[in-house]
């Protein structure tokens, strides 16, 4: 199946908090590709990766950065598809400035932007899986049991307490 999924994020040392995202695109079976964008050091990858990923096939984009973190939006600006935004935790400001570059972003473009570091790198792919997912019962049925496993989980966990 073609690339479903496009994981950017501003700089490799991103990754940790992405690869989450990742991991949950593989455990979804979806296929998907990841590479470094950056709306300041490589703003002409940037516009071209954003224009072209629809006509690529491409039906989401998870978009990490920290601090002044404007690439997800200025992706979101400059593509049809949905965006989701990963602030990644940043080490001056917690976080506290990634969230705040990528949520607040003006009515018209929006991205849907998930938790500060690596909670939102999980829920990133697994929102994608559920966009797709909605369109695709396959991958619906592989989010559905993911969760059934994680109730479970929770459930047995009180007997270990
Ligand atoms: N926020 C952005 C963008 C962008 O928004 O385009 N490009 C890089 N960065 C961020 O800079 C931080 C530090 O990057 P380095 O570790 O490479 O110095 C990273 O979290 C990256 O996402």
């Amino acid at each position: 199946m073609s690339v479903q999924v496009g994981v950017i994020m501003g700089s490799k040392s991103d990754w940790d908090t992405m690869k989450l995202a990742c991991d949950v695109l593989d455990e979804l079976q979806i296929p998907y590709e990841k590479k470094v964008v950056s709306a300041h050091r490589t703003p002409d990858l940037m516009f071209q990766y954003a224009e072209t990923a629809a006509e690529r096939g491409l039906k989401v984009i998870i978009a990490g950065a920290g601090g002044a973190a404007h690439l997800p939006g200025m992706v979101a600006a400059k593509t049809i598809l949905p965006v989701i935004g990963v602030p990644v935790k940043s080490s001056n400001l917690n976080g506290l400035d990634s969230l705040l570059s990528i949520v607040q972003m003006p009515g018209g473009i929006p991205v849907a932007t998930v938790a500060i570091g690596n909670a939102g790198g999980t829920n990133a792919g697994l929102l994608a899986g559920q966009i797709i997912g909605a369109f695709d019962p396959a991958v619906q049925s592989r989010v559905q049991a993911r969760r059934d496993r994680i109730q479970q989980e929770v459930l047995e966990s009180s007997e270990t307490l």
